[in-house]
């Protein structure tokens, strides 16, 4: 895509939450239903914020939710408690369709919410949020409510990094140009996926957030998508998306701002691992046979002063696309 056709895009297809109110929202839901998809994985600390402030808002003030599912992915700490305790409807992604198996992974989680939950418009958020808003819903549904062209829509933000203690890693000094503060994106949207985009997807360019874990997607579009369980879920929806349907049934809100908690630098080579993977499948001429599921990521850690290398099994299988799927056996 030309930077002109970016811009096209961009101006056509680019919002900010505010643009639409709850009221005006829920006239135009009418008889379409709505469920959000939190995946959760050890979560217990912020689960229940997500799941309580949501369920205030949008389903006890205004009726803009029809459901709030929580996928427990796994978790070994209370999250499918604190999660139920809050109002959600709790599924663990291993229990769902256990005749189909269970991976470990976000997207796995994602992938097996198609067989609980009911809506025609499906709302992803994640658990970790910690620095976030209601409207963040209502704004990723806009567009999905008010344009019948429009399939899957994505958040953008202004990312902080969080102080250290807060998050994980040390926010850093900024220093190179880079702005904590600003527009910059996650480390992996900025050192992997924008140019992967740049190299091998040029048409999603104008996306600000292309990793962003908000967004929302039409049941029937997302039922027919191929589902990386791990991290990729995000780039191979986007990227088939546009395949199928092209740029126009893509748009993309301005929430304001959100923090998270941040993923050690060497977990986030795994999820990096992961979207590699699943952007060298969409951009292999021929299909790579045999399909791996796993990748050997060797990464090193400094033990009594010596490297010593430590060896990850990074988890790169795909989930075929749910509507293509024979119903389960009773
Ligand atoms: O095996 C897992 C791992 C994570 N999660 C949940 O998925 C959400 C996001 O996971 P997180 O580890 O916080 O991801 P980030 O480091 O924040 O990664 C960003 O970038 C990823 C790559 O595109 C997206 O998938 C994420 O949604 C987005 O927040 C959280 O609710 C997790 O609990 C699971 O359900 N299962
Ligand atoms: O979205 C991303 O690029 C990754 O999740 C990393 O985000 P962070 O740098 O804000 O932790």
């Amino acid at each position: 895509m030309t930077d002109a056709k970016t811009e096209d895009w961009f101006g056509r297809h680019t919002h900010r939450w505010q643009d639409w109110s709850l009221p005006d929202l829920v006239a135009a839901k009418s008889g379409t239903r709505v469920s959000l998809v939190v995946p959760a994985r050890n979560e217990a600390a912020t689960v229940g914020d997500v799941v309580s402030r949501v369920r205030e808002a949008l389903v006890d003030t205004v009726a803009l939710l029809d459901e709030i599912v929580v996928i427990d992915s796994d978790s070994t700490d209370d999250t499918f408690a604190v999660a139920a305790d809050a109002g959600a409807v709790v599924h663990r992604a291993a229990d769902i369709r256990p005749d189909l198996g269970s991976t470990p992974g976000k997207g796995e989680a994602m992938w097996k919410s198609l067989f609980v939950t009911h809506g025609d418009l499906l709302v992803f958020m994640d658990a970790d949020l910690v620095d976030w808003d209601t409207h963040f819903v209502p704004g990723l549904l806009g567009p999905l409510l008010t344009d019948p062209a429009v399939e899957l829509v994505k958040g953008f933000y202004e990312r902080p990094l969080l102080p250290a203690g807060e998050g994980t890693v040390d926010p850093g000094s900024g220093d190179g140009g880079g702005d904590p503060g600003g527009l910059e994106g996650g480390r992996v949207t900025e050192l992997l996926a924008r140019p992967l985009i740049a190299l091998h997807f040029p048409e999603l360019a104008g996306l600000l957030q292309p990793l962003a874990g908000e967004w929302a997607v039409r049941r029937s579009l997302f039922a027919g998508l191929s589902v990386p369980t791990g991290y990729a879920v995000e780039l191979a929806a986007l990227v088939d998306t546009v395949r199928a349907k092209g740029m126009d049934a893509i748009a993309q809100v301005d929430l304001g701002r959100r923090a998270h908690r941040h993923q050690a630098l060497r977990d986030l080579g795994a999820m990096a691992t992961q979207i590699l993977a699943a952007a060298q499948r969409r951009t292999a001429e021929t299909p790579v046979e045999p399909v791996v599921e796993s990748l050997a990521l060797r990464q090193y850690l400094l033990q009594d002063g010596a490297p010593t290398p430590r060896t990850r099994l990074v988890d790169v299988a795909e989930r075929p696309p749910v509507a293509g799927l024979p119903e389960a056996v009773a």
